[in-house]
């Protein structure tokens, strides 16, 4: 466990026993839809010229933080079901955002503020404080935005909305995060000028989602020019959401799909798009790559798992989000991994690398933090609790693990609601 983490106290919930294949799983799951397209889908549908309904949305702990920061801000959302009926309203303050420890509120909904009236404060966890926000802020003021967060470029700040943003151009360094991005283009339609961004930095991480931005804004009749690299132009206009169908969430997919992997097994993930802009979808290429085979067929993607566990040597900038997974499959691989590309995951809702590091260590394995990744070496592994440091892809990645190694407990397992609600349910039906 890594120094200063908060667990094993008296009144903390018991840790969950990670339940242990006791031979090939074969399972065929429903998964909830993507955070990320929900997200962004709400954000959308509060910008909207036209009430909408948002099908098959996420309804998760960083969604429901969405849901309630849009309603804060005025605008109406109502329950249709499982769906979101969404009626946009003027945006307008005073209010206050919890983020929670979701990127994807404490990065879009600041733009949103600053196009209403009155003051928005937004604060989080702990950890939503150490959460980069820094350059959005420095570009949110260049665009004419005024914001009080005490010279920390962090939570907790307070946007003084006005009504407008003039918008135009602004430089900033995306490197962190490619939701500082994201996070201008989606309210941009509705700045003055629009918007056109350029990023000047190191790489930029997540590229699929940037490209998701750009799809649901352009599937909502926003024009976006992408034609120059590391440059996005958002021109002044409206968004008409309307309906938006939700994908399931293919990152989510990772355990499930990695089960099939470690089992030597077969899961089928339902309704798995053919064509998609989520970073999930390089998972049929990264699983091939570590032993498994992939097909498609009316039921969905299949994975099927040869028993064999490959390592590999893989850059995941692109697809950071699934790190957690690849790792916890690594450290159950017959050849050593290397994993690259992802120093922004030090500042994802944990370390991510220090924490991978530590908990593969801790039940006998050889892992080792690099500056923007880890290596993994294979090593048997024993029993023992896996700490998931409030981080909902570390405690699925323990219970991947512990498919394949008896007496695994996964420490807050509650924490998956982040984004996958009643986890261990789903993964009992897998395991079944
Ligand atoms: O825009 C999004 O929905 C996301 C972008 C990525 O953020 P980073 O670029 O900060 O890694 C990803 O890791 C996160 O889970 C979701
Ligand atoms: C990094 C993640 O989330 P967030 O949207 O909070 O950045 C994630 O889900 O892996």
């Amino acid at each position: 466990m890594l120094p200063g983490y908060p667990v094993d106290m008296p009144n903390s919930a018991p840790h969950w026993p990670a339940p242990t294949a006791t031979g090939p799983l074969n399972a065929t799951v429903s998964l909830p839809g993507s955070k990320s397209m929900t997200n962004r889908a709400l954000v959308l549908a509060a910008l909207s010229e036209t009430p909408s309904v948002i099908r098959r949305p996420l309804r998760s702990r960083d969604t429901e933080l969405m849901a309630a920061a849009l309603r804060g801000l005025g605008t109406e959302l109502t329950d249709a079901g499982q769906d979101w009926s969404v009626t946009p309203a003027a945006l307008r303050g005073p209010t206050s955002v919890d983020v929670g420890n979701a990127g994807t509120v404490m990065r879009f909904v600041p733009p949103l503020a600053a196009l209403c009236n009155g003051d928005v404060s937004f604060d989080g966890d702990p950890r939503a404080r150490e959460r980069p926000v820094g350059p959005l802020l420095a570009a949110l003021r260049s665009l004419g935005v005024d914001i009080d967060d005490g010279g920390r470029g962090a939570l907790p700040l307070v946007i003084h909305g006005r009504g407008t943003v003039h918008g135009g151009p602004v430089t900033l360094d995306a490197s962190g995060s490619s939701q500082f991005v994201s996070a201008l283009l989606l309210s941009a339609p509705q700045f003055d000028k629009g918007v056109e961004v350029r990023h000047e930095g190191g790489p930029i991480p997540s590229q699929p989602h940037l490209d998701m931005t750009v799809a649901m804004l352009r599937d909502m009749g926003a024009q976006v020019d992408t034609s120059t690299p590391q440059m996005w132009r958002v021109a002044p206009g409206t968004v008409r959401a309307e309906e938006i169908v939700v994908e399931p969430d293919l990152s989510n997919a990772a355990p499930f799909l990695a089960a099939a992997l470690v089992t030597g097994g077969s899961v089928t993930v339902r309704d798995w798009p053919r064509e998609t802009t989520q970073p999930g979808d390089a998972l049929r290429e990264l699983f091939t790559r570590m032993g498994g085979e992939v097909s498609f067929d009316a039921a969905g993607l299949t994975l099927r798992g040869s028993g064999e566990i490959r390592g590999i040597d893989a850059d995941l900038r692109e697809v950071g989000e699934l790190t957690p997974t690849i790792a916890a499959v690594a450290a159950l691989a017959a050849t050593p991994s290397r994993l690259t590309g992802v120093a922004h995951l030090r500042r994802h809702e944990t370390d991510r690398i220090a924490a991978l590091v530590a908990e593969i260590n801790a039940l006998g394995g050889a892992a080792t933090e690099l500056a923007d990744g880890l290596t993994i070496h294979p090593a048997p592994l024993h029993s023992g609790v896996f700490h998931s440091y409030d981080d909902h892809r570390m405690a699925t990645s323990g219970a991947v693990i512990g498919l394949a190694v008896p007496g695994v407990e996964v420490e807050n397992i509650a924490t998956t609601g982040k984004t996958l609600p009643d986890f261990p349910a789903l993964w009992g039906e897998v395991v079944a």
